[in-house]
């Protein structure tokens, strides 16, 4: 169109250039001069008009085009929120690191001591506790006020237990899932072999993860350490069997948990001390604001007396079968496996517990993993190390290793935690958890999903 709109303009010129330039009304004696009619000269301006306007309609098209171009540029650039499912491929690893890189905290040694800049005129002091797991201690991380805050924010909303001895409403969860126990058992058996390791039965079923809570596994694998076969599933299934371990006796304590929570929102309009410690994580963590705004609220844990929290990991291994919580939405596949993906835990003490509530980690930096001792309630006190609640101090750890190329790699087996007896008084704590894919393209396809949601209710 251009080359066709120049040959147009490259000919009125060309007549124009070679026009003589007489007078329009000059008649020569004897004929009548063609060159000086008023016919001519009506032509002439013609011409001179129609080159006008292809100029300017030229302008109009090059500036028209152009901002067409950068349009579609920014919507393309990473990061925008402006991007059309159609038109995106799932960036390459290297693409997505650029935008998204994970950064470590380096723990040096044990008791290194880190002097961080979190809060304006405030210095933070963070000591290493352990390098497997990379565990960080940060006294007065929360204030005296902010810790305040938290305990009664979630007591206004109301904390929950944290897990049932006869789960409520669990026969009707039962049928609605429609599965029969031997489906069930098929989907977990992993290789296939007619047995259920513990391993395959950790991994959170994502249909319905209480269903074969943690709570029933921990107690039933000190009965059956080894394998559960379909037999024994179908008893550790049944509601009924729930029952029968209350009518045994089964106390509060012999549960995995037992403690109260509840969840509190951390995003835009949530009261200002939440979304303080939010920012305030990320600074600590030196990840990017966008893996801390998408994952899970704060949760904040009340302990009673004799409450506690046997030895576990915050988030599972993950298998390629493996799904995480929260790109589940984003992922292609259909998988029943689930875990939380729970990359960092921070975990904040609201309260200085008078008596017991350590937490508990029994094989920090020990190589003889073997002689694990899942039961924080009587073998707190055999754990490598402890930490004791002091109010407003902060923890965090890694539970998952790097890949070595910047990403989320393998389950970090030390960093199993519980949480010690409570022996006087109440202990009050809260989890921030951050998620992260260890799987680059789900997490990638999450996020263009969630900036394509918050597009539309911003258009709206
Ligand atoms: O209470 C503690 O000390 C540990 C809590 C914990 O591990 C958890 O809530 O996941
Ligand atoms: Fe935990």
């Amino acid at each position: 169109m251009c080359d066709f709109l120049l040959g147009h303009q490259r000919s009125a010129l060309h007549d124009i250039a070679t026009l003589p330039l007489r007078p329009p009304c000059e008649r020569l004696s004897g004929h009548k001069s063609s060159v000086c009619s008023r016919s001519y000269f009506v032509v002439v301006m013609v011409f001179f008009h129609v080159y006008i306007i292809n100029v300017i309609a030229l302008l109009f098209y090059v500036h028209y085009s152009s901002g067409q171009e950068d349009a579609s540029r920014s919507r393309d650039a990473p990061g925008s929120n402006h991007q059309r499912p159609e038109s995106r491929r799932p960036p390459s690893k290297a693409e997505f690191l650029r935008d998204v890189s994970l950064t470590r905290v380096e723990g040096i040694r044990v008791g290194h001591v880190q002097r961080l800049s979190l809060v304006p005129g405030k210095v933070h002091e963070m000591r290493t506790l352990s390098l497997k797991p990379l565990l960080f201690e940060i006294p007065e991380f929360l204030s005296d006020d902010e810790c305040r805050v938290v305990m009664q924010l979630a007591q206004l909303k109301g904390l929950m237990e944290s897990q049932l001895m006869v789960q409520e409403g669990q026969e009707e969860l039962a049928k609605e899932l429609n599965l029969s126990p031997e489906e069930i058992f098929n989907l977990l058996d992993i290789n296939q072999d007619g047995q259920l390791q513990l391993h395959e039965v950790y991994v959170c079923l994502s249909v319905d993860c209480e269903l074969y809570s943690s709570s029933l596994l921990g107690l039933y694998s000190s009965v059956f350490p080894g394998l559960l076969s379909l037999e024994e599933f179908r008893v550790l299934s049944s509601d009924a069997f729930q029952r029968f371990l209350v009518q045994r006796g089964v106390k509060r304590s012999q549960l995995v948990r037992n403690s109260r929570h509840t969840w509190l929102y951390q995003g835009k309009g949530a009261h200002q001390v939440l979304q303080d410690i939010k920012e305030r994580v990320t600074r600590l963590t030196r990840l990017p604001s966008t893996l801390v705004d998408l994952s899970e609220p704060l949760q904040v844990v009340r302990y009673e007396e004799g409450g506690h929290y046997h030895a576990h990991h915050d988030s599972g291994p993950v298998y390629p079968e493996t799904a995480c919580t929260h790109t589940r939405m984003a992922a292609n596949t259909s998988t029943p496996f689930e875990t939380s993906c729970r990359y960092i835990t921070v975990l904040f003490y609201l309260n200085s517990v008078e008596g017991g509530g350590e937490t508990a980690f029994p094989v920090a930096d020990n190589r003889t993993y073997d002689e694990v001792v899942r039961n924080s309630v009587r073998n707190c006190d055999k754990s490598n190390l402890r930490v004791k609640p002091t109010k407003g101090t902060a923890v965090f750890w890694y539970n998952y290793l790097s890949d070595g190329r910047g990403w989320v790699g393998e389950q970090d087996e030390y960093a199993l935690h519980g949480g010690c007896v409570v022996t006087h008084g109440t202990k009050w704590v809260a989890n921030k958890w951050i998620n992260i894919d260890p799987d680059y393209q789900r997490q990638a396809r999450f996020q263009q999903l969630v900036s394509q949601h918050s597009d539309t209710h911003q258009d709206l």
